[in-house]
């Protein structure tokens, strides 16, 4: 799957000494699936957690689920083990948790280009520190540098943003409008996915919903999830609408008439049509077919 076009609507977080999730998440329908070593296992059981996920990522069982493997921060005694667990099992990415500065990304590039980590190996990071809202745009600017490359996307952490900066997490998520709009074009400006925060409430489903809907309004690739309930909802909220589908078909098709050959605006229907409609449209139509290839496969 082209990464350009690689649908990331649903990315579910599990944690990684819970042997019965990463079992599950082999049968379900996410397109991104978090291996968890750090907030979510307890100290006692990081070890068992790396071993699990070591053993879950190289079973070679997920099928075309995006995996990705969320290691310990720099400076706690599970790090350097955590990042070389995942090195080992070669999963889609790693997730740098707590990132500051953009010599944060720096320094896991660094060390995966060190212990000749495979190319493929991409890194994600958490934006859920006062201090990466500050610096979203130099964070996402790593991208552009020789141990950043690897980073593709970046992934909201509204909890620990909430507590560090005492916002309250509160519905329609007034108090952190700016920074989520913020790190979605730093996010853009380096050409990287963007992925929400999580909600935490299990049983409000229908607040749930306008928080996917609220997230992807603002440019959200796809939201964080915590359980599987959460899947059905916001694989439709993040996946383009027939009507944008059947839209941009036809903007495309209209593109290849004869008559609009070399034009930069043309009317379709009564509505100016640009080139960069034109751009939109191939995108909407490439992810759908992506969303399509992976429901039939
Ligand atoms: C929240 C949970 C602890 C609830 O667990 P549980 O009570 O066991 O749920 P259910 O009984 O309703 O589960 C039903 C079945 O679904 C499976 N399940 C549950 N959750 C997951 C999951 N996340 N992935 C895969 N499978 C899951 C159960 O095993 C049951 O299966 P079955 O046996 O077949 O019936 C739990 O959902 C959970 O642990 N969720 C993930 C929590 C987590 O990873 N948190 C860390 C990320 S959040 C965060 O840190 C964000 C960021 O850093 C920030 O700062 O904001
Ligand atoms: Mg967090």
């Amino acid at each position: 799957m082209s990464e350009l076009f690689r649908p990331r609507r649903s990315v579910l977080y599990m944690p990684g000494s819970n042997a019965r999730a990463l079992e599950k998440s082999k049968t379900l329908d996410a397109d991104a699936l978090i291996l968890d070593l750090e907030d979510a296992v307890a100290p006692e059981e990081k070890d068992l957690a790396r071993e699990q996920v070591v053993e879950a990522v190289k079973s070679g069982e997920y099928g075309d689920r995006e995996l990705i493997i969320r290691i310990n921060p720099a400076g706690t005694p599970w790090a350097t083990a955590d990042l070389e667990a995942a090195i080992e099992a070669g999963p889609d990415a790693v997730l740098v948790p707590k990132v500051n500065t953009a010599a944060d990304i720096h320094q896991v590039g660094r060390k995966l280009a060190e212990l000749h980590a495979d190319a493929h190996v991409r890194m994600w990071a958490m934006m859920e520190t006062p201090l990466a809202m500050l610096n979203a745009g130099e964070i996402a600017a790593a991208a552009a540098s020789q141990y950043g490359r690897r980073l593709a996307a970046l992934v909201m952490g509204t909890n620990d943003l909430a507590k560090d900066s005492r916002a309250r997490l509160i519905a329609g998520r007034q108090p952190m409008l700016g920074w989520l709009s913020n790190t979605v074009v730093a996010a853009r400006s380096y050409g990287l996915d963007i992925i929400d925060g999580v909600f935490n409430d299990l049983d409000d489903m229908e607040g749930f919903e306008a928080e996917c809907a609220q997230g992807r309004d603002f440019g959200m690739d796809g939201k964080t999830l915590i359980h599987p309930r959460q899947l059905g909802p916001c694989n439709v909220v993040f996946a383009p609408p027939e009507e944008d589908i059947a839209w941009s078909r036809k903007v495309i098709a209209a593109f290849e008439e004869p008559e609009n050959e070399g034009k930069g605006v043309i009317k379709i229907g009564g509505k100016m049509v640009e080139l960069l409609h034109l751009e939109m449209a191939r995108r909407t139509v490439h992810i759908a077919e992506a969303i399509a290839a992976k429901s039939a496969g």
